[in-house]
């Protein structure tokens, strides 16, 4: 887009032309669908994977952000939405789940995540929690609460590789430590919010197990269209609720 607003350097996002409370999520066509249950919506900004609309939700101003596949990519969008003016960031994506509790079609609030990805390691030491922001979490829990999905909330792992190769996914680890599923981007996004002072939470639905065969992924199921669906309304639920 070539006026002459001030803008993020990769994802195009104008500087202080974004509302505080965000909502990320992989997928441009996602974000686009978020956009259609806000009034008002209009594109922003749409470099790369980064596809951003403004509008708002039951009169609070939102903004909605794709981030693309994994933790690099995702955490430049993160940071440019920060330095941009975000304060309150939540992750409305998909994983596959650890646990029979949680089928497919179900979701989870994560509370934290695992960080085996790269890029944060090579932005805070070993050790070092990445953890969601306690009023998100809890807006969130409430959110989903009142809407009557079946949920958990605990920990996910954030990992880099989708496909395997001859290494063995740690999956059996990481569900016998506790995880209840695996996705791709949260351990980014709540390193990077601690770093920066903003608040974060993640929410993703569930589209498979995490565990089965990656050949037979098929994330374009109607259960996963309605989990997604409840997803969104949570997630744009909890904002509202955090501006109150
Ligand atoms: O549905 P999104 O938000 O993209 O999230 C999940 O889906 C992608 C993998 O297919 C990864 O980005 C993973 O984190
Ligand atoms: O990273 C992901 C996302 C969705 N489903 C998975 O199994 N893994």
């Amino acid at each position: 887009m070539s006026d002459h607003v001030e803008r993020m350097p990769t994802t195009r996002v104008p500087v202080n032309g974004i509302s505080p409370l965000v909502i990320v999520c992989g997928n441009p066509f996602r974000a686009e669908a978020i956009a259609g249950k806000l009034d008002d919506a209009e594109e922003i900004a749409y470099s790369r994977e980064y596809r951003t609309f403004n509008g708002t939700y039951k009169g609070t101003k939102v903004t909605v952000s794709s981030h693309g596949i994994g933790t690099p990519g995702a955490a430049v969008s993160f940071e440019e939405l920060i330095r941009a003016g975000a304060n309150v960031i939540i992750r409305v994506g998909t994983a596959g789940s650890y646990t029979e509790d949680l089928q497919p079609g179900s979701i989870i609030v994560a509370d934290s995540a695992v960080r085996t990805d790269g890029l944060t390691k090579q932005m805070v030491p070993d050790g070092v929690p990445a953890v969601g922001d306690f009023q998100v979490v809890q807006a969130l829990n409430k959110a989903a609460d009142d809407k009557g999905v079946t949920f958990g909330t605990g920990m996910v792992v954030t990992l880099d590789a989708f496909y395997a190769g001859p290494v063995e996914f740690p999956h059996k680890l990481y569900k016998d430590s506790g995880a209840l599923g695996a996705e791709m981007e949260i351990s980014a996004l709540y390193t990077i919010a601690r770093l920066r002072g903003v608040q974060a939470g993640g929410i993703v639905a569930l589209d498979g197990f995490a565990y089965d065969d990656m050949t037979h992924y098929n994330p374009h199921k109607d259960f996963v269209s309605k989990a997604i669906d409840d997803e969104i309304h949570i997630a744009l639920e909890a904002l509202v609720s955090i501006a109150e």
